[in-house]
C-alpha cells in the first residue's frame, strides 16, 4: 500500500504541480480546473475517469458548468501519497 508523503516530499511534489494546493481541514490536495465551456469540462472528466480507472486511483470531484473541482487523497492510507501526485500530474496533462 502507498505511504503518506512526508511534509517535505509533499511540498516538493506540489512545487512541480501547477495549480494544486493543500486542502484546508483534511489531508488532501485539490485544484479547480476552469474550462471554456461544459463540453470541455466534461471531456476532461471523461478522459480523466479512464486514466483514474486504469490507475485504480479515483478522484473526488464536482462539476458546475465549466468548472471541475478536484480533491485527491488516498483513502486506504488516510492521506496524500505518491498516487495522488501521479493522478494530479496526469490530470494536468489531460487539461493541457
Ligand atoms: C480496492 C481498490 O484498489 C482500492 O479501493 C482503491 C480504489 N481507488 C482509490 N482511490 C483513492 N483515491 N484512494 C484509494 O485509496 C483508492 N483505493
Amino acid at each position: 500500500m502507498a505511504e503518506r508523503l512526508s511534509a517535505e516530499a509533499r511540498r516538493q511534489a506540489l512545487g512541480g504541480l501547477s495549480g494544486w494546493t493543500d486542502v484546508q481541514g483534511r489531508d488532501a490536495i485539490g485544484k479547480t480546473f476552469v474550462f471554456k465551456d461544459f463540453n470541455e469540462a466534461f471531456g476532461f472528466m471523461t478522459r480523466a475517469a479512464l486514466v483514474a480507472e486504469k490507475m485504480d486511483h479515483h478522484p473526488e470531484w464536482r462539476n458546475v458548468y465549466k468548472t471541475v473541482e478536484v480533491v485527491l487523497s488516498t483513502h486506504d492510507a488516510g492521506g496524500v501519497t505518491a498516487r495522488d501526485m501521479a493522478l494530479a500530474k496526469a490530470m494536468n496533462a489531460i487539461a493541457g
